[in-house]
């Protein structure tokens, strides 16, 4: 099973090696305007699941919402460690 901090050592490096066919670096590439977009939408999706679907289709929702929220920090350069100070 995947972590949080394994997630992001992988996009990292993902950004840095720039293999092809990586989604990621595709939405690297297109900005952080459009990944912003891509968490609102993502944000909304785990509202309607919440309140809609099942706890499955929820937690998987969430997983895509953490993924983008990850792009977005490899994005600006924040590490896990920028935000869990915040916690
Ligand atoms: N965990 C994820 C992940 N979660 C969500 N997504 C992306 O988010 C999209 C889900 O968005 P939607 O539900 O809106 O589906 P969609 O509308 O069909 O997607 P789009 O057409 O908007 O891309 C998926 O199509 C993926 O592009 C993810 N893309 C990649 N990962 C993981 O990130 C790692 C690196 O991936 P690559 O960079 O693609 O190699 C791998 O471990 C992947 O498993």
């Amino acid at each position: 099973m995947k972590t949080f901090d394994a997630l992001f050592a992988e996009l990292t490096e993902k950004a840095r090696t720039r293999p092809e066919g990586s989604g990621t670096v595709r939405e690297l590439d297109a900005g952080v305007h459009a990944i912003g977009k891509k968490i609102v939408e993502e944000a909304a999706e785990v509202w309607m699941a919440a309140e809609y679907q099942s706890d499955e289709e929820t937690a998987e929702e969430i997983s895509q919402l953490l993924y983008h929220l990850q792009v977005l920090m490899v994005a600006k350069g924040l590490s896990p460690a920028d935000v869990y100070r915040h916690l």
